[in-house]
């Protein structure tokens, strides 16, 4: 079976990816194309060894031929994935003649190009030993895995676990963190020292067809994500709402803590991601706590009846996800395009004022797995320039975590960010926002009075 079809998907992918129309991922699992698998690894490396194709088409004769075949039709991309499998791939004995054939003739002049790029020290080798630096320098970030407490509780797990023959290591003040973490055996699970439903588990630990994980009495989520629900803490019985919840996550989360007494309203405005946030959260045993909500947030009325209960929320909006650890943003430089941050931006800034505006709503997470300030506190800014008569940043959130906010912003320190080389999590950002208490108004209306007369 000739792999043409793969190749003009991967080019499809990564011209989708190159005019930036779409993060890699998504271009992926968007295109029609059936074996993902497939698709997003050759796309993946096309993308990484784009620029030694980009100098072997430095040479006109070379991209003159090239681009001038017909077969190609000026595809830059096919050529590109076309030059991957060549050079680097499984070469193009399963591709069609009138694929493989322009290369093939051009076989001498390719090579000998790659040579000239090898003499400036741009050539095939010199970036393969620049991929292996790179990774020695990887931060590896653990396997964080969340007890689900719908479905038992910390002291039933740690008991389990030990019956499993897991050692359980509790975490020592005198040696640090980074290091406990990396001399995790695959036999250790240690506990978060913030997060107390939190395990860690070594990288290199197979994990992924125990028990505890298919069934979702242990829940595979990065700390930093765990962070919103977490810091507002919803008590049992209350009433949340997770703006923007889709694969549900957090929302699972915020159901551990308000229990079977409580109720978590999950929106997500893309019916697909909606579903399987309905499948996951019935796996967890949240079904139900969670309704699901398929809609647009910002199309519901706050003022509305329905919603007078809700004391919590979790606002965790479309970003663009540059604190992803192994996304290809490196290679593609597509996350920080500033129309995009700031399109994004208005997104997240809507989306928080909307919330906000809950009429008995206490406390509010509102989170970013993106590093961009434009994401973060700047939108964090708007958002208290509209609203400080009513809500202000929750002080002294986990005084022992590492990375604050920006400096540059007074309410910094009141901000938690995450980076792999600090945190060892993925990126992150997260702020609590608590609603000024009527007393706290007036004494404030006061002070700024007394301050205008003098
Ligand atoms: C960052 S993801 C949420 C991840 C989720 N909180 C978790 O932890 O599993 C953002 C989600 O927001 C949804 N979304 C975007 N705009 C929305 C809106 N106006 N109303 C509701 N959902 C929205 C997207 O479909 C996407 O699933």
């Amino acid at each position: 079976m000739p792999l043409d079809e793969l190749y003009f998907a991967v080019a499809d992918v990564v011209e989708r990816v190159k005019t930036k129309k779409k993060s890699l991922r998504s271009a992926v699992y968007e295109h029609q194309f059936q074996d993902k698998k497939k698709l997003l690894r050759l796309s993946c490396e096309t993308v990484k060894y784009a620029q030694l194709f980009d100098g072997l088409l430095e040479n006109s004769n070379l991209s003159t031929r090239l681009l001038d075949e017909r077969a190609y039709e000026g595809s830059l991309p096919l050529i590109h994935v076309l030059l991957y499998e060549f050079l680097i791939g499984n070469g193009l004995n399963q591709a069609t003649q009138r694929l493989k054939r322009p290369i093939h003739s051009l076989n001498m002049e390719i090579r000998q190009q790659e040579k000239a790029l090898s003499a400036q020290g741009r050539g095939l080798e010199q970036l393969r030993n620049g991929f292996e630096e790179e990774k020695e320098k990887e931060i590896e970030i653990p396997r964080y895995a969340r007890i689900n407490g719908l479905k038992w509780t910390r002291d039933e797990a740690i008991e389990t676990l030990r019956e499993e023959k897991w050692q359980i290591i509790d975490g020592s003040d005198t040696i640090p963190f980074s290091q406990q973490i990396t001399q995790l055996r695959d036999d250790q699970v240690l506990f978060d020292p913030h997060i107390p439903e939190l395990l860690i588990f070594a990288n290199s630990a197979n994990l992924h067809a125990y028990w505890m994980i298919e069934q979702r009495y242990l829940i595979f989520q990065d700390k930093a994500s765990c962070l919103p629900a977490f810091l507002i803490s919803p008590p049992s019985g209350s009433h949340c709402v997770d703006t923007c919840a889709a694969p549900g996550n957090k929302t699972s989360h915020l159901a551990a803590y308000v229990g079977n007494e409580g109720c978590v309203w999950a929106f997500d405005r893309d019916p697909t991601r909606a579903n399987t946030m309905k499948r996951l959260v019935k796996q967890s045993g949240a079904g139900d706590i969670v309704s699901v909500e398929c809609g647009d947030f910002l199309r519901i009325d706050p003022s509305e009846e329905r919603w007078k209960t809700v004391e919590f929320a979790v606002v965790d909006p479309p970003c663009s996800g540059s604190g992803m650890v192994k996304r290809m943003d490196e290679w593609t430089g597509s996350s920080a395009q500033a129309d995009r941050l700031g399109k994004l931006a208005n997104l997240q800034a809507m989306l928080l004022k909307h919330a906000l505006k809950l009429p008995s709503l206490k406390r509010l997470a509102y989170s970013t797995c993106s590093i961009h300030e434009e994401e973060n506190e700047q939108v964090v800014r708007e958002v208290l320039k509209e609203c400080s008569t009513d809500w202000r940043l929750a002080e002294n959130l986990l005084p022992m975590w590492a990375l604050r906010g920006k400096e540059s912003y007074e309410f910094g320190k009141h901000c938690l960010r995450a980076d792999p080389k600090i945190t060892f999590t993925n990126g992150f950002f997260v702020v609590v926002f608590e609603r000024i208490e009527e007393k706290k108004k007036k004494k404030k209306a006061k002070k700024r009075k007394i301050d205008d007369e003098c």
